[in-house]
């Protein structure tokens, strides 16, 4: 692939390949995403204090500027649990059982969301940029290449987040939606330097 302008460089921390591939087809024509893979610990709390302190480490670490990124899932039936601790649940019970999870309650709603933490090196404040997307719990359907995919389907499409073509779930997902708020902040702080 050859190109003809050098694209400015985004490093982000991250031990998830599928997340790095997704974040690369979605600002890949603007940035030269480089990955430097680092799986971060992640404390208990908010999504929000998870992704700052996500991001404050991996700026030590990189001691430079960075993005990191976390990901959540929520259901409406339990106020938005597990949130944040969707990786330890699924990891555990695996989609059918985020799907049974919800058996004993009508309500299927879910939240899918992600936050994108950006810091510009060791002792900076960490910028949050958040993106949502409002779908339902549904029985696990299509191929489990990444995540929870197969049970999440957002509003307004036929098709679960697994179902779909790479394309349309980067088009609409919560990680584009967040990825578009970075993106705009990082154009406006290039245009002020
Ligand atoms: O779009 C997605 N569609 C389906 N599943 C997803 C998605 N995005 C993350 N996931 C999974 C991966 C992990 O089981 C959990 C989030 O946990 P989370 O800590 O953010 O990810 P991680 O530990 O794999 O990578 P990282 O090194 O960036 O923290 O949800
Ligand atoms: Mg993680």
């Amino acid at each position: 692939m050859s190109k003809e302008t050098e694209n400015p460089t985004i490093v982000f921390v991250t031990g998830n390949k599928m997340k790095l591939r997704e974040v690369k087809a979605i600002l890949g024509n603007e940035y030269e995403v480089v990955n430097h893979k680092y799986d971060l610990p992640e404390i208990q709390g908010s999504t929000d204090e998870v992704t700052i302190e996500k991001c404050r480490t991996a700026a030590e670490i990189v001691k430079g500027p960075v993005i990191v990124e976390d990901t959540w899932l929520g259901f409406n039936a339990m106020n938005g649990l597990p949130g944040a601790y969707i990786k330890w649940f699924y990891q555990s019970i695996g989609c059918e059982g985020l799907y049974k999870m919800l058996a004993g309650f009508e309500d299927k709603g879910a939240v899918a969301g992600c936050t994108f933490g950006y810091c510009e090196g060791p002792g900076h404040p960490v910028q949050l940029f958040r993106g949502e997307v409002d779908g339902t719990i549904v029985s696990p359907t299509g191929e489990e290449t990444f995540g929870w995919n197969p049970v999440f389907k957002p509003n307004g499409f036929e098709q679960t987040y697994a179902e779909m073509d790479d394309d349309v779930k980067n088009s609409i997902s919560h990680r584009y939606k967040a990825c578009m708020k970075l993106r705009d902040f990082l154009q406006e702080k290039a245009r002020q330097k």
